[in-house]
């Protein structure tokens, strides 16, 4: 049996070690001490673990003199850190009975830790599940991001209405960051660009200081560690104006620091939008130029060579949000450095490269130049040499990165760097085949496929543990940074006891998800009913409405048919809407008004149920997939650049339902067209219907039963008290209805009829739900940065050398 080395710290050192930090960090003795006090003793009774293996990572890395990666990103999505830390350091046994032996529960002490919600979704959890992987992998690396004071906004509801507050995690203490005072940078804004002594010289207007915050990241094992370093603003000359304040102008005296910390004050909420506004883009730079005077004091710190600057660092641009670094890294190198311009740039692209993770066009970010030049002068006028000397490299290029006076960020990417990639097969052949088809004709191995991954650790082993412990018995514990050894689970599938086991688990966790609603949200279900998940950010193309659609039209066949043999199910939907994204905002409120009536409705309430929880977030999305049973993955085709849930969910055992949109194609591909419930037209079909004048209309005339859930929403029988409320909704879906979900709805109805058939049938239903889990090893993040670091980065691991 594949074992992995146990950790070797016993639960009495481990409880000793609690109890010290509880009384020289904290001040507290066990009798007074608050549940926050034992969560906080705990990290950092964790965290001394993580940082000797952070402090013999670094060091090896420096003794090496290895190459580094740097993950650029405006978001990093953590979650919490403390069960990341005890799975991944192999401490769960000795912590769970180390707080017993102290007369406190685990779960409790670990509920108590917030939630770092530094990211809007898929991109921000994605770049935090790379940094652990490559901390798994072993590859010496940096995440740089911004350290928000306030996360992504807390969602409540009031009357089925999404209402915004701010997200306060830092008004709790935790244990994870160490400030770094002496790694503090100055970053200019506006001002001049003047020529003196032949050398260009931008003398900014405006500065603020960004000053490092540093977590370490660990990974399985404990065997490695990375640093995530985030930048806080904080005023370059003095915080405090000591004249205003003894003038009585109080406000004034604190103005210097606040409006410094508006930098790094708060995440923009918006997914796959563009925001446009001048705070972003000063947000953006702050990020890039911390990034890179801290990434050029290391490299001068152990190489006088600017020459090899390549060979020793790689910089990604997660998304065009970083992507000022181009123009940022050619300023270092020709006006600080004096390299050439042409050679400044090459050098550049060969430390640059850049994932692109959607093509939706109001997603796809450009500055108005007046903006750009008025923030940031120097890196305008670099913007256009650098266009420049692309456009007389390739005289019949019919693209530029400046054009109707905007400054095209998408472009500017592609342009310096060396290796683009799209975050799954299909999403990169269509940028291939639309957003970047010139560039592709111009650099043709440019564009590469990265396809997405999450890490095992979190998304499998913590989340999970039921499961987990059946695999383990089943083919041993290496598959934990091996997933493809999952494969080995295949020939047990079988086995009715095998599978009786596997089905038990996952009704388990059904059950514990069941008593957490009824618990927290006051929602009683029934575990026995099948849980059909939709979790992610509202958004149109994601089709939350398509879902709530189907849900009416089988409320409707239900109450037609009540004796009907039908399979009960609770659909579970949570996610949050931009809050400027009105339309999202009123999906979330029709589909709260729906779940008000279906799940009042007494003739068919045990048959179909709807529920959408608040405030989804990384915390909520561990608990609700291992209990979930379908996965909706309902994108319009060609939309969806990968989807990253999707993954989670198939990995935990729960069939999609899905179209053939982002990374679904290869979940079906891996898991067998068998085990996935597919509808809908492909991407190609997609821009045929569109183009079809009154698509929606004739998909309606089609189907009685849409016509029905249309007609019922539109008459207000979800809204009695204002009819009209959701006629935006359904003159949308029977008029333009850009994401086809009139066009859809058939199919999709068919393939939910479907999922309850074979819902009925729990052997066979497990069954698939098992080659899921079986066949979903290649959606590991490892798999993915082993990729980049081969295919993109040329990095290597040092961990076993
Ligand atoms: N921005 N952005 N893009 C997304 C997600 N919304 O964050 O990136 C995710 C990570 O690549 C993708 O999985 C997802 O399809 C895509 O829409």
């Amino acid at each position: 049996m594949n074992m992995v080395s146990r950790n070797t710290m016993t639960t009495d050192e481990f409880r000793a070690a609690i109890l010290r930090h509880l009384k020289y960090e904290l001040g507290k003795d066990a009798s007074h001490a608050s549940v926050e006090d034992w969560r906080m003793a705990l990290s950092f009774a964790v965290r001394d673990q993580i940082v000797d293996s952070w402090f013999a990572a670094t060091r090896k890395t420096y003794e090496a003199g290895a190459k580094r990666v740097y993950y650029l990103s405006m978001e990093f999505l953590i979650g919490r850190l403390l069960e990341d830390g005890i799975v991944n350091l192999r401490l769960v046994d000795q912590a769970r009975d180390a707080l017993a032996a102290l007369g406190q529960d685990f779960d409790t002490v670990l509920e108590d830790e917030p939630d770092a919600a530094l990211g809007n979704g898929g991109l921000g959890r994605l770049a935090a599940c790379f940094l652990e992987s490559l901390s798994t992998l072993g590859c010496p690396a940096y995440g740089y991001g911004i350290r928000y004071e306030h996360g992504l906004f807390r969602q409540s509801f009031v009357d089925g209405r999404q209402m915004e507050a701010p997200e306060t995690w830092l008004l709790k203490r935790h244990a994870w960051e160490f400030e770094r005072p002496e790694s503090r940078y100055r970053i200019g804004f506006g001002g001049e660009v003047s020529t003196k002594g032949g050398k260009v010289v931008w003398t900014p207007a405006d500065s603020v200081d960004a000053e490092a915050y540093d977590t370490p990241v660990i990974g399985w094992q404990g065997r490695w560690a990375n640093t995530l370093r985030l930048w806080s603003a904080r005023a370059s000359d003095t915080p405090f104006d000591l004249d205003s304040f003894n003038r009585g102008d109080f406000a004034g005296a604190a103005e210097p620091e606040a409006l410094a910390r508006t930098i790094s004050r708060v995440l923009y909420p918006d997914d796959t939008t563009d925001q446009g506004k001048e705070l972003r883009l000063k947000q953006e730079y702050f990020l890039t130029g911390a990034a890179l005077q801290d990434i050029m004091r290391r490299f001068d710190s152990e190489h006088d060579d600017l020459g090899k600057l390549p060979s020793k660092v790689a910089i990604q641009m997660n998304d065009t949000h970083p992507a000022i670094a181009g123009p940022e890294l050619v300023r270092i190198l020709h006006d600080e450095r004096g390299l050439p311009f042409d050679e400044a740039m090459n050098m550049a692209q060969a430390c640059l490269s850049y994932t692109n993770h959607t093509l939706l066009p109001e997603a796809l970010e450009s500055w108005h130049e007046g903006l750009f030049g008025k923030l940031l002068p120097r890196h305008l006028q670099i913007v256009d040499r650098i266009d420049d000397a692309h456009a007389k490299a390739h005289p019949s290029r019919t693209v530029s990165a400046r054009s109707d006076n905007h400054v095209k960020m998408g472009e500017l990417s592609f342009i310096m760097a060396h290796k683009v990639n799209g975050v799954s097969a299909l999403h990169t052949d269509l940028m291939k085949t639309t957003v970047f088809s010139e560039f592709h004709r111009l650099h043709p191995d440019r564009i590469i496929n990265q396809t997405n991954g999450v890490t095992p650790r979190r998304w499998l082993l913590s989340c999970n543990p039921r499961l987990s412990g059946l695999i383990t018995d089943t083919i041993g514990e290496t598959w934990a940074d091996h997933l493809e050894e999952l494969k080995g689970l295949e020939p047990h599938v079988s086995d009715p006891a095998w599978l009786e086991k596997y089905a038990a688990a996952k009704r388990a966790n059904k059950v514990d998800l069941a008593n957490w609603m009824s618990s927290t949200a006051d929602i009683n279900v029934d575990p026995d009913m099948m849980f059909d998940v939709q979790i992610k950010r509202l958004h149109e193309y994601k089709r939350q409405h398509l879902n709530i659609l189907e849900a009416i039209a089988l409320w409707q066949e239900i109450k037609a048919n009540p004796s009907a043999d039908w399979t009960p199910r609770l659909k579970i939907f949570a996610g949050k809407a931009a809050p400027g994204y009105f339309f999202a905002k009123d999906i979330i409120r029709l589909i709260n008004d729906v779940a008000k009536v279906l799940n009042a409705d007494v003739e068919t309430r045990d048959m179909l149920q709807v529920a959408f929880l608040p405030n989804y977030n990384v915390t909520l999305a561990e608990r609700l997939i291992p209990a979930a049973d379908l996965s909706e993955q309902i994108s319009t085709a060609g939309k969806e650049a990968s989807g990253t849930g999707n993954m989670k969910f198939a990995l935990n055992g729960a069939l999609t339902v899905g179209t053939l949109d982002g990374a679904n194609v290869e979940i079906r591909e891996h898991v067998g067209a068998e085990n996935f419930f597919l509808f809908g037209m492909t991407a190609d079909k997609v821009e045929a219907r569109r183009a079809i004048k009154d698509h929606a209309a004739q998909a309606i005339a089609a189907d009685p039963r849409l016509a029905a859930a249309l007609k019922a929403i539109h008459d207000g029988v979800f809204s009695p008290d204002e009819p009209a409320r959701y006629h935006n909704i359904t003159e949308n879906l029977s008029g333009p209805d850009y994401f086809l979900v009139s066009s859809d709805f058939t199919d999709y109805y068919r393939a939910q009829r479907e999922v309850d058939t074979a819902f009925k049938d729990q052997q066979h239903w497990m069954t698939m739900a098992a080659l899921n889990t079986a066949r979903s090893g290649w959606f590991s993040s490892d798999r993915t940065i082993t990729d980049y670091m081969a295919q993109i980065w040329d990095a290597k691991s040092l961990r076993d050398s």
